[in-house]
């Protein structure tokens, strides 16, 4: 049984503009796949349709045997703590330390006032300063998170995403801002994260090699439709071309 299912999902953000067109597939639970294809081409609203960031205009989303569409407010927040997100940018609390940023992700398990007064048990905080170890982190754990680098950032990310106990991690573009290096680091993360702890993870990417190298499965977005989806084996350069249309050229390394 698929973890996600999306069946003939369209999205518009103007009347007569399909933003995304009948998109149909299913991801199974611990798979790895990153989503490519050109700017524009509707990989971060795929994401954010999945946990309803953004509502669809077409189409079905199962996620977890619950019809995501049906949910009402109070039950896609409880949806929405089994779906951990990534960043580009992060978006932590630059005023506040590593470890209350990781915190944060526990919000969606809180009552509004325990969220106000940053209630967090003794056992949260545990919680938080071991993904913080996992993750290499544990040292800057009482840092304010300005004073880190984009790689350590979204490390940070990483935890607080983690410590919801999610089923799936999406990830938007999780490297884009980062140097060659951090890169491996966070992906190497998300890797590990995947397998060892049996995580979906979706990753938007924009690097196709990266995307080659990490996933057990690739989905080509053009345009709003996928026109690809296999194994990093079968991204073949005539696949590339397909997905990336006349930008197609610079990706092939073949
Ligand atoms: N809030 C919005 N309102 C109107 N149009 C939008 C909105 N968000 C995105 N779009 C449009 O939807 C299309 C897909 O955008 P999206 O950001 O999903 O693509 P993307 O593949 O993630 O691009 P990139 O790789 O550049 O981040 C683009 O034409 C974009 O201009």
């Amino acid at each position: 049984m698929a973890l996600l299912q999306v069946q003939n999902l369209s999205k518009r953000y103007d009347k007569d503009k399909r933003v995304l067109s009948d998109i149909n597939l299913e991801v199974r639970k611990g798979e790895f796949v990153s989503i490519i294809g050109p700017s524009g081409a509707g990989k971060s609203t795929f994401l954010r349709c999945i946990n309803r960031m953004i509502d669809t205009s077409e189409g079905e989303i199962h996620f977890d045997d619950v019809d995501v569409m049906a949910l009402s407010k109070k039950e896609l927040r409880k949806h929405r703590t089994k779906i951990g997100m990534i960043f580009q940018h992060y978006n932590l609390v630059s005023r506040l330390t590593v470890i209350e940023n990781v915190l944060h992700g526990r919000f969606g398990y809180k009552s509004t006032w325990q969220g106000i007064l940053g209630h967090f048990t003794e056992e949260e905080k545990l919680q938080a300063f071991n993904l913080l170890k996992k993750l290499g982190m544990e040292e800057h754990a009482y840092k304010r998170c300005d004073q880190l680098s984009g790689g350590q950032k979204q490390r940070v990310g990483i935890a607080r995403a983690l410590i919801q106990s999610p089923k799936l991690l999406l990830c938007d573009e999780p490297i884009a801002s980062l140097d060659p290096n951090a890169s491996k680091v966070i992906m190497d993360h998300l890797q590990t994260i995947s397998k060892e702890l049996d995580i979906t993870c979706i990753v938007n990417l924009h690097q196709v090699d990266v995307a080659k190298k990490y996933s057990d499965r690739i989905i080509g977005l053009n345009s709003g439709r996928v026109v690809y989806d296999g194994t990093s084996n079968e991204l073949i350069s005539s696949a590339i071309h397909t997905i990336y249309g006349s930008e197609a050229g610079e990706l092939i390394m073949e």
